[in-house]
């Protein structure tokens, strides 16, 4: 039993950490057997578990770099040396692939994003009382409150250095009355900002936005209601843009982007390198979840490309930008959790890459594991997802032949992988 430290009659329990959790927390059984989850330790630690205080610190612990961790909920590892971090986020995988069946797989070493290149932000809002407005993450372990953010070392610097003059802008923003959240996507065009707000910005407003846009170099600002899925445009400067392989498609306020530029190229990579080695001149991919176009247009450079999307944005940004860009790529709205690639539609092709949102891709999973398609790239944001759709792939007899753990979300617990999977020996 571990031993118990007393001081004026309370005791509190040390314990012995024995791993990082899935997300972040050290974990230890207590004395009466209970598990338990510790923010901010470190296997083979001992803790005192009331507060915790770290009584023999790790040789993997390093000073965490930025002002708000612990505090702030979107870093829960920093923590944690470079080196052992990785490794965790390997283990992840391998633990996932292992959980659905798959034995000895060649996971990859781990792709690590550095700091400060997030190009992607959700930032919450919350009006104080004296109106003045917390800009940040939500608090760990309390999602109600925001740590109001005044740098954040994942984020690229040109989104850290619009907190303030948004934070200054916000105070007389009359329709941000209590609550809301700034979406920030950096695009090639600079920043693209999406507003969510409890209040209906009016005509003063939107000129204040247009100047604010102006000052900050801000091609477009959209607004939208605090649930609303539809976005209306504020303030439109210029025209916005990012390129994918190239070709530049406008995108959507609050479009989904890969997280960071080097875990895009990263994934770009290890599913070029998951496809066939031998594709003919006629042969056609069929990619899932296509978003804008992130993988669909560095896809097209080995084959045709038929990609399916559900967001009816985002295929007409996809489109638009296929039909400009010599006609390989092929877009097509498909709610494919209503309607999944049917068996006889997947004989048309020669590979499948698949890049689900965080609930996976249950109803297309029985089809693909049937299917004799040379080759299924799995691009996953979610190991319990993947262990899931993975078990159903070793049903239909497919094996993996590369899997690689990419970190796009540092110090976080998310894990994206790149899981490639082929039929027979
Ligand atoms: C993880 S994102 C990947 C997007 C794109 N592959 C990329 O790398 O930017 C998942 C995509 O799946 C789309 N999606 C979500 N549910 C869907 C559904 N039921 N049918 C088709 N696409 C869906 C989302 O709109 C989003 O674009």
């Amino acid at each position: 039993m571990p031993p118990l430290s007393c001081f004026q009659g309370y005791c509190v329990v040390d314990v012995v950490i024995d791993a990082l959790g899935a997300a972040g927390d050290g974990l230890a059984v207590a004395p009466d057997g209970a598990r338990l989850f510790l923010p901010g330790v470190l296997p083979g630690e001992r803790v005192q578990v009331e507060g915790p205080v770290v009584l023999s610190p790790s040789p993997d612990r390093v000073d965490p770099p930025c002002p708000h961790y612990g505090p702030c909920g979107g870093c829960v590892t920093q923590h944690l040396a470079l080196g052992p971090y990785s490794a965790w986020k390997r283990g992840r995988l391998v633990e996932a692939l292992e959980r659905a069946g798959f034995r000895d797989v060649p996971v990859a070493a781990t792709e690590v994003t550095p700091p400060a290149t997030r190009r992607r932000a959700d930032l919450a809002l919350r009006r104080r009382p004296d109106g003045s407005v917390a800009l940040g993450f939500h608090a760990r372990g309390d999602s109600a409150r925001v740590e109001d953010l005044s740098t954040c070392f994942v984020l690229d610097p040109r989104l850290v250095a619009l907190f303030e003059p948004l934070r200054a802008m916000l105070r007389s923003l009359p329709s941000l009355r209590r609550e809301g959240s700034a979406m920030l996507n950096l695009l090639d065009s600079g920043p693209d900002l999406l507003l969510r707000l409890d209040g209906t910005p009016g005509v003063q407003e939107r000129t204040a936005l247009a100047a604010f846009a102006k000052a900050q170099g801000i091609p477009r600002i959209a607004g939208t209601s605090l649930k609303g899925t539809v976005s209306e445009t504020l303030a439109q400067l210029g025209p916005v843009s990012i390129a994918f392989a190239g070709v530049p498609v406008a995108p959507p306020p609050g479009a989904f982007l890969q997280a960071t530029p080097q875990g895009e190229a990263a994934i770009v990579r290890a599913v070029l390198a998951g496809l066939p080695k031998k594709l003919t001149g006629k042969a056609r991919i069929a990619e899932l979840h296509a978003g804008l176009g992130t993988l669909s247009f560095p896809l097209s450079a080995a084959a045709r490309v038929a990609a399916y999307e559900s967001a009816p944005e985002a295929v007409a940004a996809l489109d638009a930008a296929a039909r400009k860009s010599g006609g390989r790529v092929v877009a097509t709205k498909r709610d494919l959790v209503r309607q999944p690639l049917a068996p006889k539609e997947l004989e048309a092709f020669a590979a499948l890459v698949l890049d689900p949102p965080f609930s996976g891709a249950a109803e297309q999973m029985p089809a693909l594991a049937r299917s004799s398609l040379g080759r299924i790239v799995y691009v996953s944001c979610n190991p319990a997802a993947l262990t899931r759709d993975a078990k159903v792939l070793l049903g239909g007899g497919w094996r993996i032949e590369a899997a690689t753990p990419i970190d796009q979300f540092l110090w976080s617990a998310q894990l994206e992988a790149v899981v490639v999977f082929a039929k027979g020996k």
